[in-house]
């Protein structure tokens, strides 16, 4: 139990329960598609176990179709014995789905774009001939591999026309897959759009049939799509950490979890090793080759940075007042900016306290507006703020 956790009213039932979906981590599929995912052997045993230890239900790997390396590289993966269940993301199509079913892994990510883009330019094949595919393949898994778990996903579905995207919702449904899947690919869709289209597809789908939603982050909404994706009823989230992958990347990790604390944070403790996450975006950061985005969710540099003076008083008194999430909780700590221009007399009166100092009400007041004019183009270090607060304590 993480001690800085906010306690919850007796008798709280949480709005959505963390127990009501589960993540399927694609940082070892889509994140291979981002700029920088060139992920060696070993990098993707790292990636993996990491996820592991954090908790991550789905592990998503590329479709052994890729290369010889990438087929060798699932085998080694699905035997490493972890606890996460690996799924392949593989092309509706007999010889890719041949080569994923010996690979170890519980499930394959079947897709088929259903929009007239990709009908016209990625496959060719208009919605009949997609259904038809379906069944052949399905079917074929279903009577030589009825251990795997099959998920059927519509690529681009938000830009597909809603009957079409029923017909094919509801046929690979009636071939029996577990679950469908929604994907915002060129993120596009609103968090409107979302929720109603899953709450749609429940109507046309069997009761144990779960939903599955991917979101590209090109308008800035892949963890809000997420969020109304579980609010409608969506049992899977895709994410990567970070958020990598094509373009500007999906529904990040960190973000999704920031998101979905707010609504359990107790489920969420029970569920994920969320104290690891600072380690995880450290790790994909290290092997793409950049930094961890300063305003990245939960782990940016000044995620939890406080410096206006109003904020500092209440923080002093309880970090909750401007904190929507407890730092603690995902293992990252709070840095408080106590000597800019804009700080103020509490947050003075605090950090003199720490060094066992007391300020009278007008001393304070004037050390405070000294501080604050040397502070006009610039903060004070703590070397500085230190000799200052030592000096003007006896002024
Ligand atoms: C939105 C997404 O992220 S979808 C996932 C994208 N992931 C990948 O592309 C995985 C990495 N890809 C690869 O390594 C290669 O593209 C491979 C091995 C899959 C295929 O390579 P190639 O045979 O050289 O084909 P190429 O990539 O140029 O073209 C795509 C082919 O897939 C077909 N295709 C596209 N979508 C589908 C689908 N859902 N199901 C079946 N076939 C499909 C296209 O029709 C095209 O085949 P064609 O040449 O017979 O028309
Ligand atoms: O298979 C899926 O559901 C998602 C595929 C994908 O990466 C996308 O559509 O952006
Ligand atoms: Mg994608």
């Amino acid at each position: 139990m993480t001690p800085e956790l906010p306690e919850a009213p007796v008798n709280y039932v949480p709005l959505i329960p963390a127990t009501s979906w589960a993540i399927i981590d694609s940082t070892l599929r889509e994140g291979e598609q981002f700029a920088r995912g060139n992920f060696k052997s070993d990098d993707k045993v790292e990636i993996a176990r990491a996820l592991d230890a954090f908790g991550a239900e789905f592990i998503e790997v590329t479709t052994p179709m890729v290369s010889a390396q990438t087929h060798a590289d699932i085998l080694k993966l699905t035997s490493l014995g972890l606890k996460s269940k690996f799924l392949t993301h593989v092309r509706c199509h007999m010889d890719d789905v041949q080569r994923a079913v010996d690979t170890g892994v519980h499930g394959l990510d079947l897709l088929f774009g259903t929009s007239s883009f990709l009908r016209e330019f990625s496959h060719g094949k208009d919605i009949a001939g997609i259904i038809a595919s379906a069944q052949k393949v399905i079917g074929w898994i279903k009577d030589n591999h009825p251990e795997l778990q099959i998920r059927f996903s519509a690529e681009d579905t938000f830009r597909s026309e809603e009957a079409d995207l029923m017909a094919v919702y509801r046929a690979v449904s009636d071939l029996g897959v577990h679950r469908v899947g929604l994907a915002d690919t060129v993120g596009v869709a609103t968090p409107r759009q979302v929720y109603t289209l899953v709450r749609e597809v429940r109507k046309v789908i069997h009761a144990e049939c779960g939903i599955e939603f991917h979101g590209h982050n090109d308008t800035g909404c892949a963890v809000s799509n997420a969020y109304e994706a579980v609010e409608a009823g969506a049992t899977h989230i895709d994410t990567t950490i970070l958020g990598i992958g094509e373009r500007n990347g999906i529904t990040p990790l960190g973000g999704f979890l920031a998101r979905m604390f707010t609504f359990d944070p107790q489920g969420l403790v029970e569920k994920y090793n969320l104290e690891l996450l600072p380690e995880l975006d450290a790790m994909i950061a290290r092997m793409v080759g950049l930094p961890i985005p300063w305003n990245n969710y939960l782990t940016g540099e000044f995620a939890y940075n406080h410096k206006a003076g109003m904020h500092l008083k209440a923080i002093y008194l309880n970090p909750g007042a401007y904190e929507a999430i407890p730092p603690g909780a995902f293992g990252v700590g709070r840095r408080i900016q106590a000597a800019s221009k804009v700080t103020g007399k509490h947050a003075i009166a605090y950090k003199a306290r720490e060094l066992g100092l007391h300020y009278g009400e007008d001393a304070l007041r004037r050390v405070t507006d000294h501080i604050k004019a040397l502070a006009e183009h610039d903060d004070l270090d703590d070397e500085h703020l230190e000799e200052l607060l030592r000096e003007w304590v006896s002024a």
